[in-house]
């Protein structure tokens, strides 16, 4: 049986530090402030908004909440983006994704300032983090499993990583981060199109599974002695659940955990380090512009 890297606890580690930064940061004068933009109601980004707005009043963070409807326009959104970068209260600014259909998503991420790009999302962002230069900011999720490996003490160098999905969000920047000078594993990225996928996975040292498929990881897919990290948080209908709902992961957690060294769960797995690195990454932009 594995061990289970309790994602809950780092993050909470994770957010001490971020206590002590708001308290160096406020000394100096300086009060770092976060804008959420949520447009239309998709129910889980609303859990993740309010989540990010409560853990911000927590820690001391200013942070303002935007709603728009959903039939805001995408010059509409726009007109917000650029008033938020024109803010000098707001540090850190983030769309909640995904936006609705009719919004081009890319659009937005690339007319935010780039110095206030939280997410790491902004190309500007993307090349910074491809030439390891640490002004730039490392989207929250990778960042986030890069630290359970760490706290995990799990051996990345020379350490066999295969990371399944390549978005812009989690599977671009992890291969990214995996690779980087110190971290050194020897990555492969693999995705719904890849040949064997079944088999590329069995030669992970470190597998990272970021597809949005529930449960698609089944154990006869890892090695022996593994580090499984999974990415996923997908609601599947369980009408023995009060909310109608249960969370899973891409990866079938009690048979994959019978042969990993180390795991994370869904929930309280990579999900709680998200918010605890945007935080982060929030309180460096806010030390960055001053
Ligand atoms: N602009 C962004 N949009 C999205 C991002 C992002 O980093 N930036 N990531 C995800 C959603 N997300 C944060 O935004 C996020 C996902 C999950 C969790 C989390 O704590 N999950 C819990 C379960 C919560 C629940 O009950 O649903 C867990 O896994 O334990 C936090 C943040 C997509 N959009």
């Amino acid at each position: 049986m594995s061990k289970v890297i309790d994602g809950k606890a780092v993050a909470a580690a994770v957010l001490e530090e971020c206590r002590t930064e708001v308290e160096s940061l406020k000394a100096d004068g300086i009060t770092p402030g976060l804008a959420v933009v949520l447009v239309g109601e998709d129910p889980a980004s609303q859990v993740y908004v309010g989540s990010k707005v409560r853990t911000c009043g927590d820690l001391g963070i200013y942070s303002r909440k935007i709603e728009l409807p959903t039939e805001t326009t995408q010059e509409e959104l726009l007109k917000v983006v650029a008033d938020l970068n024109a803010d000098p209260a707001i540090h850190g600014i983030l769309v909640q994704s995904p936006p609705p259909k009719h919004i081009d998503e890319e659009a937005v991420v690339r007319a935010l300032d780039p110095r206030k790009d939280v997410d790491g999302f902004h190309p500007e962002n993307v090349a910074k983090l491809a030439l390891e230069d640490p002004t730039g900011f490392v989207p929250c999720t990778p960042a986030g499993c890069m630290r359970l490996l760490k706290e995990a003490g799990v051996e990345t160098s020379g350490a066999n990583a295969v990371v399944i999905g390549r978005s812009m969000i989690v599977g671009k920047p992890m291969a990214l981060l995996l690779m980087a000078r110190g971290v050194d594993a020897t990555v492969t990225v693999a995705h719904s199109r890849s040949k064997d996928l079944a088999g590329i996975c069995r030669e992970a040292d470190i597998l990272v599974a970021a597809v949005g498929r529930p449960e698609m990881v089944k154990a006869d897919w890892v090695k022996e002695g593994a580090v499984v990290i999974d990415v996923g948080i997908n609601r599947v209908d369980d009408a023995s659940k009060k909310r109608g709902y249960r969370l899973t992961g891409d990866v079938a957690y009690e048979e994959c955990a019978e042969k990993a060294s180390a795991i994370t769960p869904v929930p309280g797995g990579v999900g709680p380090m998200t918010i605890a690195m945007l935080m982060k990454n929030t309180l460096q932009s806010a030390r960055q512009l001053g």
